[in-house]
């Protein structure tokens, strides 16, 4: 990913930033709008992932719409030119202003996550004299089996209105006049890496789909969220997930009635492996029994590792290839003041020195939007590398 030439522009650089290949991107996304529209499936970007602004015109431009979760996203993608009727919001506590926000701008649907929300929705729709269209987000008891933060579709998770509930949903759907209900929404979890999870998906999806349609409600969209993991270990051999396989579960599996569209909210499988984390070594240490690297970028820019122990490839940049033998173990740290502040341990690098510059790979997803001033660091800075 990063040629002699790339290097000798970074040199010149003030450190860190995030580096967004933009080529890469162009690349994922058309594999993925590919991949979707083969099966006529629509695809909502999650924001969440990644909000910012070159990267969000590549993603509109491509013809996808948007995932929002607070109605700051939903206003950045109006913002960006997401055309109201793709943007869907979800989010277990939207508040009132952030409702009228999204009624306001008549965004395609709400995905609700609980029945108290359905009566505010059609409360604050009633005021303004509008209908709305939700999809209840049911939350399918579904082990995503990936790391147990980025877990929702658990009876234990906070997400979405459970299966006891939905008689009191369906009940709380026919005595409101301002709400319309158009659709199902799952979302089980975040980078899940085997498919089989979402065949088990599928299977509830199809149950609520059936459920829903003998009690009266034909439903028009079966939106099953997003998920599909990417490959933090090999960002150049995998470079663009496999959307053909993830799509091809849901054709096979999603026993669609006439009629209904099925829709995908996926981030990071569309963001993460264009992005990386550039940064310099500021010292070198010699602790007992350990080398530290200290870089000038920490857990203020790239969250993951010390809020998952998320393992990201490290790379030195422009280094002469070096044996197995001459490689070093370094814990590769950063400057704030906290021990979970570390990108990797005992990582082997090439000997390193004040000055080399690092790159911390697939962080395109849940990086830069996870970012934080802590320390009062200054704003996290960019570079882009160009469409081709
Ligand atoms: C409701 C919802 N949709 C979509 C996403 C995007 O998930 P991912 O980045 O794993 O594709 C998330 C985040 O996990 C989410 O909470
Ligand atoms: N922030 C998480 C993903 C959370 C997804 C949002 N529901 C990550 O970095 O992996």
């Amino acid at each position: 990913m990063f040629d002699t030439g790339l290097v000798a522009a970074f040199s010149h650089k003030e450190t860190p930033f995030y580096y967004y290949d933009l080529a890469l991107l162009q690349r994922t996304l058309d594999q993925a709008k590919q991949a979707a529209t083969a099966h006529g499936f629509h695809v909502h970007y999650a924001l969440k992932a990644n909000f910012n602004d070159r990267v969000l015109d590549l993603i509109r431009d491509a013809g996808f719409g948007a995932d929002c979760v607070s109605g700051n996203e939903v206003k950045k993608a109006i913002e960006t030119g997401f055309s109201p009727d793709a943007i869907v919001f979800a989010g277990v506590g939207k508040s009132d202003k952030e409702i009228q926000y999204a009624l306001d701008h008549d965004i395609f649907a709400f995905n609700v996550e609980s029945v108290q929300e359905l009566k505010v929705i059609d409360g604050l729709a009633a005021v303004r004299g509008k209908k709305a269209n939700v999809a209840l987000r049911i939350n399918p008891n579904v082990d995503a089996q990936t790391h147990h933060y980025i877990t929702t579709g658990l009876n234990e998770n906070k997400f979405g209105i459970s299966h006891w509930e939905l008689g009191d949903a369906i009940d709380t759907l026919r005595a409101c006049q301002h709400i319309e209900l158009i659709g199902i929404h799952f979302h089980i979890g975040s980078q899940i890496t085997d498919l089989n999870v979402f065949k088990s998906l599928c299977v509830k999806v199809n149950e609520l789909n059936s459920w829903f349609d003998e009690r009266g409600f034909r439903l028009r969209v079966l939106n099953v969220g997003g998920g599909l993991g990417v490959d933090y270990h090999d960002p150049d051999a995998n470079s663009i997930p496999d959307f053909r396989s993830y799509f091809q579960v849901f054709a096979d599996f999603i026993e669609r009635k006439p009629g209904q569209e099925v829709h995908f909210e996926l981030g990071r499988a569309l963001v993460s492996q264009c992005g990386s984390l550039i940064s310099r070594v500021l010292y070198v240490k010699h602790g007992i029994k350990k080398n530290f690297l200290i870089l000038d970028a920490g857990m203020t820019e790239l969250m993951r590792p010390a809020l998952y122990q998320a393992y990201h490839k490290i790379e030195r940049l422009g280094a002469p290839s070096a044996s197995e033998a001459e490689l070093v173990h370094y814990d590769v740290v950063g400057p704030i003041c906290e021990s979970s502040d570390c990108f990797g341990k005992e990582v082997l690098l090439p000997p390193s020195a004040r000055g080399d510059l690092i790159a911390i790979r697939t962080a395109g997803a849940y990086g830069e939007v996870m970012a934080s001033r802590y320390n009062l660091r200054d704003e996290i800075r960019y570079v882009y590398g160009e469409r081709h």
